[in-house]
């Protein structure tokens, strides 16, 4: 139950699992294993402590949240977009990323969750199976205010006695969101059908977002799996600033097998000073999908050639490591509108002192209020040009549309959520320290970029119906229709950002499979003693925001070690 502020204080005690990165995933899996009093277990984190502070706390706080809770992480030149480096946050912090999150709250396509039971062979990934661990992690809530939200989601598949807290917005539709409403069921039902609920299974459709906000308030992994009674139990740990640089290996066991349940820290301000411990039963790397594979390759865990080019030395040769990495670019298509006028500026003070008395007000909410998810239509020329559909099955969208309103603009964010290209992460040097080079490798398969023109012409689709004819103006960005097909994707290179979704870079594959790096069970490949269980384990990137997917991930991870051990 003590929590320790840097490595010096570690006690000199064994624990049965350390927990490497408390973040999304980390909070879920310290949190479900100390459940049971039999397991011991240390947490370590290299950002500070999350509780009491009110920038991760407030909704409305996205945009200024210090950098000290950020790894301030930049990308590689992306050759494919002018060039560009982009700015690249990760949570650094008890909580990880979901601290610093957009708090949308999307679980994908019940297709995405069959597709990773397809690919490891094992359909305890499958959607039917992860469901009830969804309805667990879960902690459904009204929105603050007590409005109507009746056929705005669908109660059934929800939960409401678990940790995450999951709400609608507070505030009632305005005229922007009745005029997407109207779009939906009095013109473009076809195309853009209302959906009761995102979070079903079958997402397509426009549909109101959720967000991981309970009572006005971010609901991070860390407020929610690491509250005040669970860090007061008697076998959890939790040290913060501490930063693990690579793992160790125990020895061989009898199979001739890699044991490795040996984790090497050092201050997180950084410094010569090291220390080691090893767990008894295993450790459970969840640095997240940057930073998971770092500390595999810092090890020597990872393709052969690439260490041994860093001058570190190989103890497995594992060639998946730090590749085959997924991340949804997003662009945007947006227009004038007829008045011209900004909404009013917010006051921050009087926003602030609203917040503080009651959660409410504008900053209670970050997200757009609408989103619609959507099929690029099948008998589009891309399938045929670019090969096979990426969608991991029909009631799989392609595009997600959140739609937007300032006043003066108006349109959409255009998500890609069904890449084709890969990204990697390697190291910069054997200095554990230095940030590793992730490269995205946006638009290295052209069929992302021709795809990102398929939504800009659903966004276009959908803009164009009665319901906004006196609303929206001259459109500002360019027109994915245009006879010369350059400008469209001149400004999408130019604009392209990146949704920091990125997934996959020490993925699960079939047992015997030399595809990924973890076994079903998320233990690595050929190694006793160690598993991954973060965002870089999953095997495809699920159609939606992936927080979902990394709680429903963690949430088994911490049901398979239970089962293995007790
Ligand atoms: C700015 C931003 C906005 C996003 N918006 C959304 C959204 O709206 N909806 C959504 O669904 N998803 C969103 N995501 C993505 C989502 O938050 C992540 O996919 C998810 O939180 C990843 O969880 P994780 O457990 O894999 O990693 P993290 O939550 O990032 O946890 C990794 C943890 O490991 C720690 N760590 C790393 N290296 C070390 C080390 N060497 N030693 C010790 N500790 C270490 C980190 O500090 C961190 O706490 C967003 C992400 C970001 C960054």
């Amino acid at each position: 139950n003590v929590y320790y502020q840097s490595i010096d204080g570690i006690p000199d005690r064994t624990y049965d699992f350390i927990v490497v990165g408390g973040g999304t995933a980390g909070s879920v899996i310290a949190s479900r294993l100390t459940e049971d009093p039999r397991i011991s277990v240390l947490v370590v984190e290299a950002g500070p402590d999350n509780e009491g502070v009110l920038d991760l706390q407030i909704p409305g706080y996205y945009f200024q949240i210090p950098a000290t809770y950020n790894w301030n992480y930049e990308t590689e030149p992306g050759a494919n977009i002018h060039n560009r480096v982009l700015k690249f946050d990760r949570g650094h912090v008890l909580g990880g990323s979901s601290c610093i999150n957009g708090m949308v709250y999307t679980r994908g396509a019940s297709d995405d969750y069959d597709a990773w039971a397809k690919i490891t062979g094992d359909p305890g990934w499958s959607w039917n199976a992860l469901f009830p661990l969804y309805k667990i992690h879960e902690k459904w809530l009204p929105p603050l205010g007590g409005r109507n939200i009746t056929g705005q989601y669908d109660p059934r598949v929800h939960g409401y006695n678990g940790k995450t807290q999951v709400s609608l917005i507070q505030k009632s539709p305005d005229e922007f969101d009745l005029r997407a409403l109207n779009t939906s069921t009095q013109y473009l039902c076809k195309d853009f059908p209302f959906n009761l609920d995102p979070n079903s299974g079958t997402p397509l459709g426009l549909t109101w977002t959720q967000s991981t906000i309970g009572d006005g308030v971010r609901s991070s992994a860390s407020a929610a799996y690491l509250d005040t009674p669970v860090r007061a139990r008697p076998n959890l740990d939790i040290v913060v600033n501490a930063y693990a640089t690579r793992l160790l290996s125990s020895g061989t066991e009898k199979k001739k097998q890699l044991d490795i349940r040996t984790i090497e820290l050092a201050p997180r301000s950084g410094g010569t000073t090291r220390k080691t411990l090893t767990a008894e039963k295993e450790l459970i790397l969840s640095a997240g999908a940057i930073n998971s594979p770092q500390i595999l390759l810092n090890s020597g865990i990872g393709d052969s050639a690439d260490l041994t080019s860093m001058g570190i030395q190989t103890i497995l040769n594992l060639p998946n490591v730090g590749k085959d990495m997924s991340d949804q670019p997003v662009t945007v298509a947006l227009w004038n509108t007829t008045s011209g006028v900004p909404f009013p500026l917010l006051d921050p003070a009087a926003a602030l002192e609203q917040w503080k008395s009651n959660h409410t007000g504008p900053l209670s909410a970050f997200a757009t209020r609408q989103t619609i998810w959507s099929r690029i239509p099948s008998n589009s020329t891309i399938f045929k040009r670019f090969g096979p559909d990426p969608a991991s099955g029909e009631g799989a969208p392609h595009i997600e549309l959140s739609l937007y309103d300032d006043g003066a603009v108006a349109g959409t964010s255009i998500i890609l959520l069904t890449p084709k290209s890969r990204g990697t992460v390697k190291l910069r040097s054997n200095n554990p320290f230095d940030p590793p080079r992730i490269d995205l490798g946006y638009f290295n398969n052209p069929f992302d970029l021709e795809a990102l023109r398929e939504g800009a012409r659903l966004a276009k689709q959908f803009f164009s119906a009665p319901s906004w004819s006196d609303y929206l103006a001259a459109p500002i960005t360019a027109d994915p229709d245009a006879a010369d097909p350059a400008p469209f994707e001149d400004n999408t290179r130019d604009f392209v950002l990146t949704t920091l979704h990125p997934v996959g870079t020490a993925a699960m594959s079939a047992r015997g499979s030399k595809a990924g790096v973890l076994d079903p069970d998320l233990r690595v490949k050929g190694v006793t003693g160690l598993r991954v269980a973060d965002a870089s384990s999953i095997p495809l990137i699920p159609t939606g925001h992936p927080q979902a997917a990394v709680y429903a991930l963690a949430e088994r991870a911490a049901v398979l070690i239970k089962s293995a051990w007790y």
